[in-house]
């Protein structure tokens, strides 16, 4: 059951020429099989993409090794006393590479090929806008859908390159925990890892261009992760701007920025975004464009500026997560097949950063809340029975609500953040109003209870004010003429 594929030789000519066989594109060559059509699904490496090689299977089984790591510090509050476990880097990493390998089989050429759909090894270059190479080997399609994901972003820093930087594509390769880490960018990659790291043994330095880490999340959010990173013993440097690198030896070196301060390491992590893979594609033999940074541009049903080619994923500049990738890769495949035009809904794509606390996002935040006059209903982890049963309160529940009710936002952090966006994104994705939010039973206690009470805080305001004061008033008393 390998993701490695081992065929090169594509039929003469496909429905479907599916290029890259990530989530995005494994999701729409299954898709387009199953419907009955011709597919190839061309791969220049292996199946599974970022996700399961150098992405969320890696990052969130290391995350999962390093809280472990520091769990016995809550112990105390709770009445027990540890004594901290002893961290074997190496061991941590062979379970790294044990999850990747279990989950393997989902994303193997057979698991492909069992819908149907032929898997063909090798890199794709358009040749027209209806016939293409891979590996060489021509083949022409009715339609294809590009899928070619997005890869790290290295920055033009003077002396960067000397140091070999690491990325979230080779980190993984590490036997030994670098003593002194520092980590540059202060996004989802840069604080998952930086806290991971230090969580592990690792002296880490986190340096980051903007303001507060995490720009894209809610400020307050912001803050407690840096406050949590902090704790943790990570040197979090905002607002630096970085402006070149001594290297010393064996990786490591200085990172100086323009003011002059001066953060040594022994091994660099560059986490500063991303960047389209579309080199060699030659897609404008294709006749597809791409926008100013690269990305492929798409219009609302993924179809590029070649009306027989669709983009889906990382690759066409849309969020980069891995279940929008899936969710693009289905709406690409079908509309191609069926001739559908769905589109992908932005406005409730849910967003999790892996930290402790976690941060979980969905729909409006606070600044579209202002922009928009909607109102903002909190409940923070303090007032939450099951947080406090556990000693872990650190976080909130937030929902945004629009004037008719409708839930049109959340922003939750804490333990389980992740798990409890599920209900705010059904609620966001339905246009669920806090009344029917309010009026499903919930288990207590349980974290999901923090969202739950926001909802209820909303409702009985509503509750409160005109037209349902006034009316309640009046109900109650007739009531009391009737029951005397
Ligand atoms: C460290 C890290 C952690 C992450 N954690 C999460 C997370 O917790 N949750 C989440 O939702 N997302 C996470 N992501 C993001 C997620 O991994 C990506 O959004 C997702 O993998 C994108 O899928 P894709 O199919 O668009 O592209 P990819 O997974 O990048 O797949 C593209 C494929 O195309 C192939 N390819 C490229 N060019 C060619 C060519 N010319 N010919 C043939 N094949 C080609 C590549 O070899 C690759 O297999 C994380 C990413 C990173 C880096
Ligand atoms: N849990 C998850 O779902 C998860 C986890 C990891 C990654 N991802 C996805 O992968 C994408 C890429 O992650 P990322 O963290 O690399 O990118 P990012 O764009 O989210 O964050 C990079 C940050 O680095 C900063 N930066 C850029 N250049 C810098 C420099 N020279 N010095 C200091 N700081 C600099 C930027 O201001 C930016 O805020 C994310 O947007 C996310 O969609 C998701």
């Amino acid at each position: 059951m390998s993701a490695t594929p081992t065929r090169t030789d594509p039929p003469a000519r496909v429905d479907l020429l599916v290029i890259g066989g990530g989530t995005a594109g494994l999701v729409a060559a299954k898709t387009a099989a199953r419907f009955g059509a011709s597919v190839v699904l061309a791969e220049r490496e292996r199946l599974g993409g970022d996700c399961l090689w150098v992405g969320c299977v890696p990052s969130k089984s290391l995350i999962a090794a390093a809280h472990a790591a520091v769990a016995h510090r809550h112990d105390g509050a709770l009445g027990v006393t540890s004594t901290p476990p002893a961290v074997d880097f190496g061991a941590v990493m062979d379970h790294v590479h044990a999850a990747i390998r279990t989950i393997e089989p989902a994303d193997s050429v057979d698991s492909v090929e069992a819908t149907g759909a032929r898997v063909v090894r090798g890199e794709v270059r358009f040749t027209s806008p209806t016939t293409a190479t891979i590996g060489g080997a021509p083949v022409r399609f009715a339609q294809a859908v590009i899928a070619t994901g997005s890869a790290p972003a290295v920055p033009e820093l003077p002396g960067l390159a000397d140091v070999d930087p690491l990325t979230s594509d080779t980190v993984w390769g590490l036997r030994a925990l670098p003593e002194r880490l520092l980590v540059l960018g202060g996004g989802a990659i840069g604080c998952e890892l930086a806290q991971a790291f230090s969580r592990l043994g690792s002296r880490v330095t986190l340096v980051h261009r903007g303001a507060r880490l995490l720009p894209k999340e809610d400020t307050d959010a912001s803050t407690i992760v840096t406050e949590a990173l902090r704790d943790d013993g990570v040197d979090v440097v905002l607002g630096a701007s970085a402006a070149r690198v001594d290297a010393t030896e064996g990786g490591a070196g200085v990172l100086v920025l323009d003011d002059g301060a001066e953060h040594p390491f022994d091994r660099v992590l560059v986490a500063t975004g991303r960047r389209p893979r579309t080199a060699g594609l030659e897609l404008d033999a294709a006749g597809v464009r791409v926008d100013e940074r690269g990305y492929i541009t798409i219009d609302s049903a993924l179809r590029t500026s070649n009306r027989r080619i669709r983009a889906a994923g990382d690759v066409a500049g849309l969020p980069a997560f891995t279940h929008l990738a899936g969710v693009g890769g289905s709406a690409a495949a079908t509309n191609a097949v069926l001739g559908l035009r769905r589109g992908i809904d932005l406005s409730a794509v849910p967003r999790v950063t892996f930290t402790d606390p976690e941060v979980g996002a969905v729909g409006a935040g606070l600044s579209e809340a202002a922009e928009r006059g909607w109102s903002t209903h909190e409940v923070a982890l303090d007032d939450t029975d099951r947080a406090i049963a556990e000693g872990r309160t650190t976080g909130f529940a937030r929902i945004v609500v629009d004037a008719r009710g409708r839930v049109r936002g959340a922003t939750i952090v804490g333990p389980r953040a992740g798990e409890t966006l599920g209900e705010a994104s059904l609620a966001v994705t339905h246009g669920l109003t806090t009344s029917q939010l309010a009026a499903a039973t919930h288990a207590y206690p349980t974290y999901s209870d923090a969202l739950w009470n926001a909802a209820v805080a909303h409702v009985r305001e509503r509750l409160e004010r005109p037209p349902l004061a006034p009316a309640i008033r009046v109900l109650r008393a007739l009531r009391s003429l009737v029951v005397r």
